[in-house]
């Protein structure tokens, strides 16, 4: 028997296995511009789709010759909604129980809706070949303002829908009506406040696509495609194709960014698979940059009127808020089953309320579908905007501070598990440890100070304060489902015989690192440098079923899969490596990497010693088998509440009504930190994100339902002109139902910034009377703000 040295697995700072600032693994190829993205995919005899849209947003179609474009000579099909029609394809389901046109039939219902679809030699002679197309369209009076989608008068956008005579699609409420009502009752003040989160899109660097290839010889299709949830979508496919499971295999090569994109079923996805069946060859669709904003998920669209009751001391009792939230045309919103409003019912915030009651309208308007959780567990940052946007408001009209309100309002830690008003159960939480590191870290008084001086001048200076709680990690399979699909998921690691491992996720990366830090929790957990780990995910053939990555779910639920599966493989290392030490198992104690004997530490097995062990000739005992192998389906017993305190400083011009954000302090706890360097790009990201809409973003219409936000040249997204140096921080409150104690944080910060960066420009213009302003805060309704006047519409 040998004697090992000494352990392998110790924690070098800069090369950690486990947890800490690990370079990630995929950058090398990212860096080198080597990353396979969908549109680097070409293969044999590819052919290429491009799709025809509506240039109007609601007209009945008289008719569509395609003869000229068939005529076309690089031109192969031209399928229509009558085409579809036959294979019975025209409809498709949407996650929301909803259908959707893949190609219009009798109707378009929004600007950008897909009527045709043509499949060329080559993009550009699709492009041309569309030009072809000869559609006849009358036109019908669109609804644009949601607000007058449900009058007696509004046309009826869904016609196709039995028995549907309005554009009513849902109501759903949360909390307790007659006992919050009953605290408005009684309550010293109530304020009351419109607020608007603006359509926005989630914009990512990648627009969307897919490759089909469908093989007539053994009937698999094979899909390419920009998924965030690629098992969920071989399901749906095989339910609406009528094909099984192992004839479908969906791969999500890299992702040039998803942000809830890229969650849903497109209409191109589908005419990709039928233009390869129709023509025998794998085909390829792809969309331009106008198509992804005007056609594919746009997020928000809420109008929230909200009431506050409150003490006159600032002790906030009870909220309640009434929504109307714009669907567009079909609801292909993402949202588990049971929530239509997602998560919406996390409004309550931070705070310790008497009662709370929501109630969300869905309709139908005649804009694009979607209503995807842009960076935002499921309408959680409508919530959380909601909720930190009324607090300053009732902290400006009863003077107090907007810290201080906050601090006198919070949860409090001996709270937890803290049971809000509308049935979430928050995990853990130190809310005011966190706040008060933020207000430190930027210096709260002073800045107050400052302000005060330059108010004097005439200057218009102003702090912004958010403190968010959010719901991330759907989630309990029996609370949570998409289109009857239970909200867990899988993951499978296997030790090589050499030690080395690989990991097969049911959830796929979009930028978010999951190569790296995966493999730091398989490094954590058994001792296995994260290098000597293979990260596999994004193909439905090699990985385990599971729901996919959005609402920050894959460390809460995909991650809490791989620390349990690898547990599994460590005990089995253990019975192993008792076998080859002629010990009992119960006398081996575990250090990171290593069974040795209890009392005898030279005594011991490294995990590469025992791999190679396993396959050995060593006796096994009973019920062990030679494979260090383990699988497991986690189904998370509750979610994770990530939180977190930000402050914006902000300057306003007040010649221009121009914003700038000169500081943003960000302390943000999601538990145990995987990989701090990517947790921070993670926050820089979403910080980025949240100036933008609350500054620039939005998608909107004219009258005639023309989308207005179709392309970047109006569609603002900010760069590093527009942003600060991020100054952040951190505090770590370990979940305590998950198997690391990890919350989730790729939202965290789209979520958290918008109210700071809203409330800092509504402090800043707090000279002029101004306690509310929706977003975005551009120059001009910035400016109409300080001349007193209604802002433009939006
Ligand atoms: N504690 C902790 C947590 C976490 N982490 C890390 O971090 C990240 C993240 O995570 P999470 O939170 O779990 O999340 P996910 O699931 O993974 O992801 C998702 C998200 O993510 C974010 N971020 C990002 N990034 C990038 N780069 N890209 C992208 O796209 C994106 N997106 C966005 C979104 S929007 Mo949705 O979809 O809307 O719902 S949702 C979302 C990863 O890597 C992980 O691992 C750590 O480290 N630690
Ligand atoms: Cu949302």
């Amino acid at each position: 028997m040998t004697v090992t040295e000494t352990n392998p697995a110790a924690t070098d700072e800069n090369r950690p296995i486990g947890f800490g600032r690990l370079q990630r693994k995929e950058d090398p190829r990212f860096v080198r511009g080597k990353g396979r993205y969908l549109d680097d995919i070409a293969l044999p005899g590819m052919l290429h789709g491009a799709i025809l849209r509506s240039p109007v947003a609601h007209a009945t179609i008289v008719s569509i010759d395609t003869t000229e474009a068939l005529a076309h000579p690089k031109v192969l099909a031209v399928i229509t909604g009558k085409d579809l029609e036959g294979l019975n394809l025209a409809w498709a389901p949407t996650l929301s129980y909803d259908v959707q046109a893949v190609l219009a039939t009798d109707k378009v219902r929004f600007q950008g809706q897909e009527v045709a679809f043509v499949v060329a030699e080559d993009r550009y002679a699709a492009r041309d070949a569309l030009e072809l197309i000869d559609v006849d369209y009358d036109v019908l009076e669109p609804v644009v303002d949601v607000r007058k989608a449900l009058d007696a008068d509004a046309p009826i956008i869904r016609d196709d829908k039995e028995g549907q005579t309005n554009n009513h699609i849902f109501d759903w409420e949360a909390g307790d009506s007659a006992a919050t009502d009953a605290v408005f009752d009684s309550a010293e003040v109530v304020i009351s406040e419109e607020v608007i989160y603006p359509r926005v899109h989630p914009a990512p660097m990648e627009t969307c696509g897919a490759i089909a290839d469908y093989d007539p010889i053994d009937g698999k299709l094979t899909l390419y495609e920009t998924t965030q949830a690629p098992h969920a979508h071989r399901t749906v496919f095989a339910l609406v194709a009528g094909l099984p499971e192992h004839k479908i295999r969906v791969i999500s090569p890299d992702i040039g960014g998803g942000f809830g994109n890229k969650v849903g079923i497109y209409p191109g996805y589908i005419l990709a698979v039928v233009g390869s069946i129709v023509t025998g060859k794998p085909v390829k669709w792809v969309e331009d940059r106008s198509e992804n904003l005007m056609s594919t998920s746009f997020a928000r669209d809420y109008i929230m009127k909200a009431d506050v009751a409150a003490t006159r001391d600032g002790r906030i009792l009870a909220v309640r808020t009434h929504v109307i939230a714009d669907h567009g045309a079909f609801n292909a919103s993402a949202n588990p089953t049971k929530y239509p409003a997602g998560f919406f019912h996390i409004f309550t915030g931070s705070y310790d309320l008497e009662a709370a009651y929501c109630k969300v309208t869905g309709v139908y308007t005649n804009k694009a579908p979607g209503g995807v959780a842009y960076a935002c567990s499921f309408r959680v940052t409508e919530a959380v905007y909601l909720i930190e946007r009324m607090v300053d408001i009732v902290a400006a009209k009863l003077e107090l501070d907007p810290a201080q309100i906050r601090l006198k309002n919070f949860i409090r830690p001996e709270q937890f598990p803290y049971a809000n008003k509308t049935g979430w159960e928050y995990d853990s939480g130190e809310y005011e440890k966190t706040f008060r590191l933020a207000l430190s870290r930027a210096g709260y008084e002073e800045l107050r100070r400052e302000q005060a001086e330059k108010r004097a001048n005439g200057e218009l200076m102003g702090i912004g304060i958010s403190f968010f709680t959010e719901t991330v990690g759907a989630g309990p399979r029996r609370h949570m489902d998409i289109l009857g699909l239970g909200m867990a998921d899988g993951a499978e690691v296997r030790i090589h015989p050499t030690g080395k491992a690989v990991v097969r996720l049911s959830v796929q990366t979009q930028g978010q690192g999951h190569e790296t830090t995966f493999a730091q929790i398989v490094a954590e957990e058994i001792g296995i440098p994260p290098e000597d780990i293979e990260v596999v995910h994004g193909d439905t053939d090699n990985t385990p079923f599971g729901l996919g990555t959005y609402g920050s779910r894959s460390t809460p639920v995909s991650g809490g899969a791989v620390a349990l599966a690898t547990r599994k493989v460590r005990e089995k290392a253990k019975h192993i490596a008792a076998a080859m030490l002629e010990v009992r198992p119960e006398d081996l104690e575990w250090e990171k990497g290593r069974w040795f004997v209890a009392g005898d530490p030279t005594q011991g097995k490294t995990m590469a010693e025992i791999a190679m062990g396993a396959h050995g000739t060593v006796e096994l005992p009973e019920g062990i088998d030679g494979n260090l192998d383990a699988e497991v389906t986690y189904n998370p017993p509750n979610l994770t509440f990530p939180y977190g305190a930000y402050i914006c400083v902000v300057d306003v011009d007040p010649g221009t009504g121009y914003v700038k954000v000169r500081r943003f302090i960000a302390v943000d706890d999601c538990g145990t930190r995987i990989n701090p360097m990517i947790i921070e790009g993670q926050v820089h990201g979403g910080l980025t994100d949240g100036v933008g809409m609350a500054l620039m973003e939005f998608i909107g219409f004219d009258e005639s339902g023309n989308c207005l936000g179709g392309s970047f040249m109006d569609y603002l997204i900010p760069t590093a002109m527009e942003v600060p140096d991020w100054e952040t921080d951190f505090t770590v409150t370990p979940s305590p139902h998950h198997p690391i104690g990890a919350k989730g944080i790729g939202e965290s910060a789209t979520v958290g910034s918008p109210p700071a960066v809203v409330n800092a420009v509504v402090d800043a213009l707090a000279p002029f009377g101004v306690t509310h302003l929706d977003m975005p805060c551009t120059p001009d309704r910035v400016w109409a703000a300080m001349q007193g006047r209604a802002t433009p519409p939006i």
